[in-house]
């Protein structure tokens, strides 16, 4: 079987709790709280500068120009671009202390494996950690925007679903089919880094509202 499906196979449960989970869910149809969603956009800032990180450690550890090239300008996209929806979410509901916030231990625990893995391990456990966030929340995005009811988070919706995250997507496919790596040291890290986003919407459902 194709690399990228096998491991999408081996998370299929998880990916399917993610898509269900009622925090997800709850962006979909205009439903969630907004304090919820608050306390989301604060850790998911947090999440994307270590993410940026990661990024920039797939570029200087890539093994291709190519792929150095695009892990460099993806650093940057998220930096900027990502990281700029997230401060326009900020503005518009009153959080004012994005900078300041203490992260919580489901951010922390995400953050810790994602660089330590790109730290420590072999460059293709850093690709089949990464995808799942590339391609999980494109398949969300997609999925949510197929149905969506949402006019509150709308803008979220479409960044997600939009032709650029699922160019994205596809990449992130395409890096899991080429790399040189082992299947299963790269399973263990795809369904690692699955649970931590699934982790990642229970801790926000569960946050103090
Ligand atoms: C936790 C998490 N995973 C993936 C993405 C997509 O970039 C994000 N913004 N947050």
């Amino acid at each position: 079987m194709i690399r990228s499906l096998a491991l999408r196979d081996a998370a299929a449960e998880v990916w399917e709790a993610s898509l269900q989970h009622p925090f997800v869910q709850g962006i979909g149809d205009g439903t969630l709280d907004e304090a919820a969603f608050r306390w989301y956009i604060r850790q998911d800032y947090r999440f994307l500068i270590d993410y940026g990180r990661l990024l920039s450690l797939g570029a200087a550890r890539a093994p291709r120009l190519s792929w150095m090239r695009r892990f460099a300008a993806l650093s940057l996209a998220v930096l900027e671009t990502e990281m700029e929806l997230h401060r326009g979410f900020a503005a518009r509901w009153g959080v004012t202390d994005l900078e300041a916030v203490v992260v919580e231990p489901a951010t922390a625990a995400y953050c810790d494996f994602l660089l330590r893995t790109a730290s420590l391990g072999d460059f293709s456990e850093l690709v089949a950690a990464v995808a799942p966030c590339m391609w999980g929340y494109a398949e969300i995005g997609t999925s949510l925007a197929a149905n969506a009811t949402s006019d509150r988070y709308a803008e979220w919706i479409e960044m997600y679903a939009g032709d650029e995250f699922g160019e994205l997507a596809d990449w992130s496919r395409e890096l899991l089919d080429e790399v040189d790596g082992e299947l299963e040291a790269m399973k263990a890290a795809f369904l690692t880094s699955s649970r931590h986003e699934l982790a990642f919407w229970e801790a926000a459902w569960q946050s103090p509202r």
